[in-house]
């Protein structure tokens, strides 16, 4: 049976010159479970994110991804482009990153475009139509329909990106990373910007992310109404460092978890105390 934990980082460390945003961070995400990580700003952890994803190369630690099959993979020595599509790792950004000229099923497509490059034998077989080119295709519309659906947005089809309200260009950013068909989905603030309705409905899709297609969710979050709703686990960081993790029951009650959000946002600790209750 393959590892219950997708994702293992193990010491990372992360410096921009004199500042150390990240300092030998331990964490891990299990598969088929929504784990965030949270704590105040500029705590480190988006740079954690950039880490995973490749943006950022870790100064020090390792970062290790472990498929379905037991095949492990070092993050840290990939390009962010090899992390999506070897470990099949997709994330999305703390600001909506959609092509806002294209529609809204085109932004869909764009996101399947290295699946249908490959079966278009980079271009040949597309330009004359090969069967088998013709039903990659349609796989792919079909999976960027089924999406759509998933999302609320299949009559939203042919607008452009860009003339969504703002909650629903969230949920299509999400749609558009699940359409790469992740092993791993990092979500960096999806909820941020959001009114308490799309929240709820936001909560709802990543459940059923989760629960329906067992994909495993690494979640970057403010809004304490989603995080303690939906998590299984929680990583809670300050400064750089990982201060306390636990259920979001234990995490709440934390001590240095209230005081962290206390030194840096008193409505934001008043958030953390006061969700589920
Ligand atoms: N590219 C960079 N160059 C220099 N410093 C950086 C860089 N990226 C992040 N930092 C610094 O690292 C620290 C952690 O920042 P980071 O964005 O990871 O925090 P965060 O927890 O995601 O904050 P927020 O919740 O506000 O998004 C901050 O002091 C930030 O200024």
């Amino acid at each position: 049976m393959s590892d219950a934990k997708i994702l293992s980082v193990d010491q990372l460390t992360m410096r921009f010159g004199g500042i150390v945003a990240v300092q030998e961070l331990s964490l891990s995400a299990e598969r088929r479970k929504i784990t965030a990580l949270i704590g105040p700003n500029g705590a480190g952890k988006t740079t954690v994110f950039n880490c995973i994803t490749g943006f950022y190369k870790p100064t020090g630690g390792t970062i290790r991804l472990t498929h379905d099959d037991g095949k492990v993979i070092a993050l840290e020595r990939l390009n962010d482009f090899r992390i999506a599509k070897q470990a099949k790792v997709a994330r999305t950004f703390q600001n909506i990153r959609l092509f806002p000229g294209m529609t809204v099923l085109e932004n869909l497509m764009v996101a399947q475009h290295n699946m249908l490059m490959r079966a278009s034998g980079l271009t040949f077989l597309g330009l004359i139509g090969a069967p088998s080119y013709r039903s990659a295709e349609q796989r792919a519309i079909d999976l960027a329909t089924d999406w759509l659906k998933r999302v609320g947005l299949l009559d939203r089809a042919d607008d452009a990106a860009g003339n969504l309200a703002y909650g629903d260009q969230r949920r299509l950013e999400i749609a558009r990373a699940m359409c790469t068909e992740p092993a791993l989905l990092c979500l960096d603030e999806p909820a941020a910007g959001l009114n308490a309705r799309e929240s709820a409905a936001l909560s709802e899709l990543l459940l059923s992310i989760r629960g329906d297609l067992g994909t495993s969710i690494l979640l970057i979050e403010h809004d304490m109404s989603v995080v303690m709703e939906i998590s299984d686990h929680i990583v809670v960081m300050d400064h750089g460092v990982k201060i306390a993790e636990g259920t979001p029951r234990e995490v709440r009650d934390d001590p240095k978890v209230i005081a962290a959000y206390l030194g840096a946002d008193e409505e934001e600790a008043m958030a953390v105390m006061e969700s589920g209750s």
